[in-house]
C-alpha cells in the first residue's frame, strides 16, 4: 500500500515561496497530472482509516480538498460541501480567515446545518490555519465534526483536537523526505 503516493512524494519537485520550501505534488497542488492509479490509492485508504459512523456530510477547502474530497465521496455515497474562497451571501453563510505559511485569504462555509456530523479531510497540514479555520467555522454552524484525515503531514502541528494523516514528510533544501506511513 502507499507505493505511488510515498514514492510519488520523494521524487516530486520544490519551489520557495519566500522562506517556505514549498513541495509540488499531484495530490496537492493538480499537476503535473492526477493520475486515478494515485488518486485510487489514496480515497482507499482514506475510507478505510476514517471514521465514517453516521456521518452524513464530507467538508473540504477549495482547491485542493476538491479532488480528494470528490473521491472519497464518490464512493462512501456522502455529499461533499465544499468551503470556497468566493463568497456567495446565501443566508447562513460563515465567513472563515485562512492563513498557511505563504498566504492568506478568506474562506466561505456554505450547506452546514446545525447537528451535521461531518469530516474533514484536505490534501495537506502544515502550519494547521486552515484546518483551524474550517474547524472553527463547522463549530459556528453547529456542526459536529467526527473525524479529521489529511493525506500529507507536514511536520508537526497542534489543531487542537485528534486528526489522522496518511503519510508524514519533512521538507528541506534538498526536498521532500517521507518519514512515516499511518496505515
Ligand atoms: O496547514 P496550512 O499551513 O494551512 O496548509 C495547508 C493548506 O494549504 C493548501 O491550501 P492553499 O491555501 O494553498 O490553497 P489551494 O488548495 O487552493 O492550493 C492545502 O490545500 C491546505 O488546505
Ligand atoms: N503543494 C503544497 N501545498 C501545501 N500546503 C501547505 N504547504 C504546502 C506545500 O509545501 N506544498
Amino acid at each position: 500500500m502507499f507505493n505511488k503516493l510515498v514514492t510519488s512524494l520523494e521524487s516530486c519537485p520544490m519551489v520557495q515561496r519566500g522562506e517556505y520550501h514549498y513541495f509540488i505534488h499531484p495530490v496537492s497542488d493538480g499537476v503535473p497530472l492526477v493520475e486515478p492509479a494515485l488518486l485510487r490509492e489514496v480515497a482507499i485508504e482514506m475510507v478505510r482509516v476514517l471514521d465514517l459512523t453516521r456521518v452524513n456530510k464530507i467538508v473540504v477547502a477549495e482547491a485542493m480538498g476538491i479532488h480528494i474530497g470528490v473521491a472519497l465521496s464518490l464512493i462512501t455515497d456522502i455529499p461533499l460541501c465544499i468551503v470556497r474562497k468566493r463568497h456567495y451571501d446565501l443566508p447562513g453563510e460563515v465567513a472563515l480567515h485562512q492563513s498557511t505559511g505563504y498566504s492568506k485569504g478568506e474562506l466561505y462555509l456554505n450547506g452546514i446545518e446545525e447537528g451535521d456530523r461531518v469530516v474533514i479531510v484536505d490534501d495537506v497540514l502544515s502550519t494547521g490555519g486552515t484546518m483551524k479555520a474550517l474547524l472553527e467555522g463547522l463549530a459556528v454552524a453547529g456542526a459536529e465534526v467526527r473525524d479529521v484525515l489529511v493525506v500529507i503531514k507536514r511536520g508537526e502541528c497542534d489543531i487542537g483536537r485528534d486528526y489522522k494523516a496518511l503519510v508524514e514528510i519533512e521538507v528541506d533544501e534538498s526536498g521532500v523526505h517521507v518519514k512515516d506511513t499511518f496505515f
